[in-house]
């Protein structure tokens, strides 16, 4: 039974914040650009800037790692991937099992970028009977009847949801009883779990949500000011109705900050 913590903790074993492990992809992308243009090494200022944080973050993050760099030379490139990879767990193969190949499902399928990071989609899996053999990105599509099977013989451990909102729940339970212990979540709904099972949220109707509460802003900004005197007579620019998503900070909810390392696609 599905119960519990929808939430994470703030810091991961090993004693590396969430925040510092929120970045290290961004590190990591920066990185494999650099490292696929043959750069041998990069200092923290210009790491920092390709990956969009804040220099002093940077170092601090990459203490975690035990990495410090070579003053006047800066870091190894090619072992900061290596060291970045091992600590997001990526030097092993992860199978995925998408559930809900309808448009959304289906796009994930085809997306190329899961292979090429380690993430191989292992199972497509639907719900409609009429979908069962007919392949999607050339992965045949498999009923739910064999859900629990195809995790178990696959040794699957991240589900990817991608079903309505209402069955979101159901597939999840089925999933964490079957041994899924990751599941990114595509459904806009909050999933509950047991303790030990990770969530991860994208929903990209909150992030537009967030720049209509920019742009609204932006707007109000506009108005002209009135001249003395008048400014009774002017109301006041809107108010916007802007509500922060589930687990959301106040750092989330706000502009991007200085170090321009708010994600695009919100935490869970
Ligand atoms: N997070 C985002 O940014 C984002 C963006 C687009 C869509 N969505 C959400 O993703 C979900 C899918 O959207 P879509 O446009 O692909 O919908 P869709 O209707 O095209 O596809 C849904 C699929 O789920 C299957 N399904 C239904 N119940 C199921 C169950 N119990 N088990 C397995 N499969 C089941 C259906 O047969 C269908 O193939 C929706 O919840 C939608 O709101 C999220």
């Amino acid at each position: 039974m599905a119960t519990g913590r929808t939430h994470r903790p703030a810091t991961r074993s090993r004693g590396i914040p969430e925040a510092t492990v929120a970045r290290l992809p961004l590190y990591l992308r920066a990185l494999t650009a650099l490292s696929e243009r043959s750069v041998p090494t990069v200092s923290s200022e210009e790491l920092a800037t390709a990956a969009g944080v804040n220099s002093a973050k940077l170092r601090k993050d990459f203490s975690y790692l035990g990495s410090y760099g070579t003053r006047g030379v800066g870091y190894d490139v090619e072992y900061l991937v290596y060291q970045i990879s091992r600590e997001l767990g990526l030097t092993q193969d992860w199978p995925v099992v998408i559930v809900g190949i309808g448009n959304l499902g289906a796009a994930l399928a085809n997306y190329g970028g899961f292979a090429s990071r380690g993430f191989r989609v292992a199972a497509l899996i639907d719900a409609d009977p009429t979908m069962a053999g007919k392949p999607v990105a050339g992965i045949p599509v498999q009923h739910t009847d064999e859900l629990e099977k195809i995790i178990t013989d696959n040794g699957v451990s991240i589900g990817v949801i991608a079903t309505p909102a209402g069955a979101a729940q159901q597939v999840c339970d089925r999933l964490v009883a079957a041994g899924i212990t990751s599941i990114l979540n595509f459904a806009p709904t909050v999933l509950s779990v047991p303790d030990g099972v990770d969530v991860r949220k994208v929903d990209l109707s909150i992030e537009l949500q967030i720049l209509a509460f920019h742009e609204q802003r932006k707007a109000g900004e506009d108005v002209a000011v009135p001249e003395e005197g008048a400014a009774a007579a002017v109301p006041p620019p809107p108010v916007a109705p802007h509500r922060a998503p589930p687990g959301a900070t106040a750092a989330d909810s706000g502009r991007q900050g200085p170090d321009g390392d708010v994600p695009a696609v919100m935490p869970a």
